[in-house]
């Protein structure tokens, strides 16, 4: 589905290129995590998958078009989902109409349909009464949960997080990997995350290192 052709990357300040000459594949279906130390260049990755910078070298296909010929405002806006540490709430909304503007923004499939969005909420577990209050007086689980509802209620094939479980405890940290696992399985969507966890890379179903400029496939 996504293809990296000879991706290279660097900032301007910077001596040395951040990578050179990488090539990675992604697949709708499966979850992949990316890891490795401090420094070495996974949230910039992630911003060239997630089409908000672009590569100095190289080429990334969806579907065998090139981004740069998609144009990335619609790439953003049709075919990849973000989900951040932080969540990225509208903090002055509650959780269904947090849904319900991602629905309208990205002309979801499901765009305006307030059962669809509930409904999704509800399998996230949140309560009727939760839904309609205010997002901020939620915990952090539950906000990064409405995060995960909020793409899952977007047509976007791509779904990328950068440490979705970086704010969370052990148990929400399991709770919410396992939505990831099921984005991918059973919405057919490609999941790529970030992680400093090991315990998260284990659940999903690749991880590449990147480490020393260069991607190793783990599993
Ligand atoms: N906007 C920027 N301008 C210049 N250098 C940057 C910029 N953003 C990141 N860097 C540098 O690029 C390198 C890679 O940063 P990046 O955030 O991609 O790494 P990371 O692997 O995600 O790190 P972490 O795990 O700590 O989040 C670092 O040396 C960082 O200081």
């Amino acid at each position: 589905m996504l293809e990296l052709k000879n991706i290279g990357y660097w900032y301007d300040i910077q001596d040395n290129s951040l990578f050179e000459d990488v090539n990675l594949k992604f697949e709708t279906g499966q979850s992949y995590a990316i890891v490795g130390q401090s420094g070495s260049g996974k949230t910039t990755l992630l911003s060239l998958i997630s089409g908000l910078d672009k590569p100095k070298a190289g080429e990334i296909i969806l579907d065998g078009q090139s981004l740069s010929h998609i144009g990335l405002t619609k790439y953003r806006q049709k075919h990849v989902s973000i989900v951040f540490q932080s969540y990225n709430l509208l903090t002055y909304m509650s959780p269904l109409n947090n849904l319900l503007t991602a629905m309208a923004v990205t002309k979801s499939s499901h765009e305006g349909d307030k059962n669809y969005a509930r409904g999704m909420l509800q399998k996230l577990g949140l309560t009727d009464e939760q839904m309609t209050k205010n997002v901020q007086r939620l915990s952090g689980g539950q906000q990064q949960r409405v995060a995960i509802a909020r793409t899952m209620c977007c047509d976007a094939k791509l779904v990328v997080a950068d440490e979705p479980t970086g704010n969370l405890d052990e148990d929400n940290t399991q709770e919410v990997i396992q939505l990831f696992q099921k984005i991918a399985h059973e919405q057919d969507r490609c999941v790529i995350i970030v992680t400093h966890e090991p315990d998260v890379a284990a659940v999903c179903d690749h991880s590449y290192r990147l480490a020393h400029h260069e991607f190793a496939l783990e599993k």
